[in-house]
């Protein structure tokens, strides 16, 4: 397993060994002393899978504490840019975004620690994309912050006349409005 560290703290870009051979490949996708070795105690508790088409942009939606999520990220099939957003007041990268390409090409997954808010947009024609949570989904805590938001400019790499966004998610709050509860992180 390859291990990026980011600038963010405590964000992580993993890269399992892949064991190829003339019937195709395999790869341990998830170990939790992986994370363990990582300082990352935690135990998932939620799959997650969803699919989108092309130009499809999800998020960025994080749920607030005391239901905050840890999530591990990773493309099934396809490409999407994924961006994480780091809410934590107390962070040296607050209110500063990071975008990673994951596919099922380069079979990055992306360790993403509570206190961000994550989204993705899809880079390929589909992409399925399958995450872990360490915390169940609370709708009454799930919050979000506008793909769009002009102080974060985020470049999802896609047009953005073409983009494909829920109702929701059209409706979501800017950062500087953001409802954000995130207890000082001791770093
Ligand atoms: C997140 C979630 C949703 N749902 C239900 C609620 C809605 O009826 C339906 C679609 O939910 P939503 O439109 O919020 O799905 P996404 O836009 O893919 O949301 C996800 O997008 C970004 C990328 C994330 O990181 C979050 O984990 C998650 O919010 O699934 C559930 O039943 N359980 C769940 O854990």
């Amino acid at each position: 397993m390859n291990i990026t560290k980011t600038h963010m703290e405590g964000l992580f870009i993993l890269e399992p060994q892949v064991f190829e051979d003339d019937r195709g490949y395999f790869m341990e996708s998830y170990n939790a002393k992986t994370l363990k070795a990582l300082g990352v105690d935690t135990q998932f508790i939620q799959d997650n899978q969803s699919k989108s088409t092309y130009g499809v942009i999800r998020g960025l939606h994080y749920q607030k504490e005391p239901y905050a999520q840890t999530k591990l990220v990773r493309v099934l099939q396809g490409e999407i840019f994924d961006v994480t957003l780091d809410l934590r007041k107390s962070s040296k990268t607050y209110g500063q975004w990071i975008g990673v390409k994951l596919s099922e090409e380069n079979k990055r997954q992306l360790l993403v620690p509570k206190g961000f808010a994550h989204g993705f947009s899809v880079l390929s024609e589909q992409a399925t994309i399958l995450y872990k949570t360490d915390n169940y989904y609370y709708p009454d805590y799930d919050r979000g912050i506008a793909y769009n938001d002009p102080e974060l400019n985020i470049d999802w790499q896609i047009k953005q006349d073409i983009a494909i966004v829920s109702d929701k998610d059209k409706k979501l709050p800017h950062f500087k409005n953001a409802d954000l509860n995130f207890n000082p992180i001791t770093l």
